[in-house]
């Protein structure tokens, strides 16, 4: 007979879920140059714990793809490097960049987003010329000769690939550009902050097959002199641009590896999974 004082709980509570099994690349100080890392990093929206991703690193001018299905926390890590989820989640934990946790509350958070520049999946444009999308966030806060914004807007719009469609009418609204140029034009604003990290939220999904193709190539002749971290729901993509590959899971990264390594022969089984398209 069972004791009606004591609130008997199903045996499986008392049974820990088995943790899934991890693999994270090692990257050795003298082997890899690390742009940034994070340290302990949670997120919670609300009580709400969504990421809890202890430490990463991410390799200088190379390419990283974030994969995993929706809601596994790709989004949530990523708002986190540059501090986009202040105000929205609380996020704890350390985000180590030059030797500096830029965290911490002293932090110039302006300041940061123009070494961490981010694009999202949607570009916008501000209802400006092209030539006043690149220079807005620069004369809001330096001051600069026309000689040199008109130099600045040449180079960005020059590395983001977009210079020779958009040369002859810089006056021209941006809202008038096609979709993929808006993309390419949103890049050049955010390089013509001379960044050193570049932040990419699924920045091709609404861009037709060439466009997106095209965006690739630019990204690879990106990487030359950024360090890109990317979000894509795209496997292809990942597999083609970049050199390392993150998968979450359940606000978890479960694999993390070169791309070729993660496409070919994961190490972890839920990764397989996933790249066979067996969930997600
Ligand atoms: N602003 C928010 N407020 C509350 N919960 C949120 C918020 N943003 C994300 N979340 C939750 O955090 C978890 C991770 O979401 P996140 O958007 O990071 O996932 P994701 O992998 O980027 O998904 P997707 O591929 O669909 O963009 C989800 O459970 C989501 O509901």
């Amino acid at each position: 007979m069972t004791n009606p004082n004591i609130d008997l709980k199903p045996v499986s509570e008392f049974i820990p879920e088995e943790a899934p099994k991890r693999h994270i690349i090692e990257m050795s100080p003298d082997k890899h140059e690390v742009a940034i890392s994070t340290e302990g990093l949670q997120v919670r929206y609300g009580d709400k714990l969504s990421l809890s991703e202890g430490d990463l690193r991410f390799e200088r001018y190379k390419i990283t793809s974030l994969i995993g299905a929706s809601g596994s926390g790709k989004s949530t890590f990523l708002r986190s490097l540059n501090r986009m989820n202040d105000g929205v989640a609380t996020v704890s934990g350390k985000i180590m960049y030059r030797g500096l946790d830029i965290n911490s509350k002293n932090i110039d958070v302006y300041e940061m987003r123009r070494h961490i520049g981010m694009v999202f999946q949607r570009p916008n444009p501000f209802a400006k010329s092209i030539y006043d999308n690149i220079t807005f966030a620069l004369t809001q806060r330096g001051k600069y000769t026309r000689e040199q914004l008109d130099e600045i807007v040449e180079t960005s719009l020059k590395q983001a690939a977009l210079w020779d469609q958009v040369k002859d009418e810089l006056n021209k609204s941006a809202l008038a550009l096609s979709g993929g140029q808006a993309q390419r034009l949103v890049i050049a604003r955010a390089l013509a902050l001379k960044p050193d990290i570049l932040l990419l939220d699924e920045p091709s999904s609404a861009l037709d097959p060439i466009s997106s193709a095209q965006f690739e190539d630019t990204l690879l002749e990106l990487k030359k002199y950024y360090t890109i971290i990317i979000v894509t729901h795209n496997m292809q993509q990942a597999a083609r641009i970049s050199d390392y590959t993150a998968f979450f899971h359940m606000g978890k990264v479960i694999e993390y590896d070169l791309t070729r390594k993660i496409f070919t022969r994961p190490k972890v089984q839920l990764t397989n999974d996933y790249i066979s398209g067996n969930f997600g």
